[in-house]
């Protein structure tokens, strides 16, 4: 990601928006290894269910040092520890550039849309955004499957002192025509799966679970949709659905794109088609 090794040479704010199990917390990683701070400390602090105060404990001993700190899932920050947070890094602007904390999120829900729904503060939106990267679900980054297949199964033998199996075309085929909601985590627990499982064995479809042999999208995403007896105007429907997951990703045309289970060049053909201003 070239826009990720341009970040990790400054100390600006970051915010990672992607998937659950995307790749989020292990980019901010990446971020801060390629950085200068390389050798200065990696915090990470999870926001979801975090008692309040947690935040300001866990940076208490951090301000004066050059260390990074990741927040997953920072939407789910506390009101109260949203203003702790937009404090610190007031303080951090007179604070010395040795002893500044350089600040990591990353974020599954819209932001943005939380922001104009009043629910997380934009001072604080702001000041976390100066770059925001996206990090794509797997399902579009499909050329990578195969790649990073073969490095979950060779990482989960050698951590379980295993052979790894190999895949045959029909698999590896179904593995990229899945749409992964879990995303990268999904992935390497499946590899991991196989490896126990199936240790050296060639996996073929009939070894991989119902989901993935299904490559079912639309079971998940219409679920208990009925077509009525008097039918559909199926043009009409799918400008509809694409308007109401614009209007849901704030605009944002890849989140669109996500919840439709499109890609993004796969929304842009139909928001002409259907003359719908992006
Ligand atoms: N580029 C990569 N190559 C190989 N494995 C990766 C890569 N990025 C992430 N992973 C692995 O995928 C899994 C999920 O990654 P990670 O925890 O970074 O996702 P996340 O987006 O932060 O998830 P969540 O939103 O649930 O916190 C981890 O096991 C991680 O080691």
């Amino acid at each position: 990601m070239n826009a990720a090794r341009m970040v990790a040479a400054t100390d600006v704010s970051v915010l990672l928006l992607g998937e659950p199990g995307s790749g989020k917390s292990s980019l901010a990683r990446d971020i801060h290894t390629a950085s200068p701070r390389r050798k200065d400390r990696f915090l990470e602090f999870a926001c979801t269910g975090a008692p309040e105060g947690d935040l300001a404990a866990c940076v208490a001993g951090m301000e004066a040092q050059r260390a990074t700190l990741y927040l997953s899932e920072v939407s789910e920050l506390a009101t109260n520890d949203q203003a702790r947070l937009l404090n610190l890094l007031a303080r951090q602007d007179s604070a010395a550039r040795s002893a500044q904390l350089r600040i990591i999120a990353g974020s599954t829900r819209d932001l943005n849309a939380l922001v104009q729904e009043g629910r997380f503060r934009r001072d604080l939106y702001q000041r976390l955004c100066v770059v925001p990267l996206e990090v794509a679900p797997l399902r579009e980054r499909v050329l990578d499957i195969p790649l990073l297949t073969e490095h979950f199964m060779v990482l989960a033998a050698s951590r379980h002192g295993l052979d790894a199996p190999s895949l045959k075309a029909g698999a590896e085929r179904l593995l990229r025509r899945y749409h992964w909601p879990g995303n990268l985590r999904e992935l390497g627990n499946l590899c991991e799966r196989l490896v126990i499982l199936l240790p050296g064995a060639e996996i073929g479809p009939e070894n991989l679970p119902r989901e993935v042999r299904r490559g079912d999208v639309s079971a998940e995403t219409a679920p208990g949709f009925e077509l009525p007896p008097q039918g559909i105007d199926l043009n009409s429907l799918e400008a509809e659905l694409i308007r109401q997951a614009l209007s849901l990703a704030g605009g944002n045309k890849s989140r669109a794109a996500r919840l439709l289970g499109l890609t993004r060049d796969t929304l842009l053909y139909r928001l002409q088609k259907h003359l719908i201003p992006g």
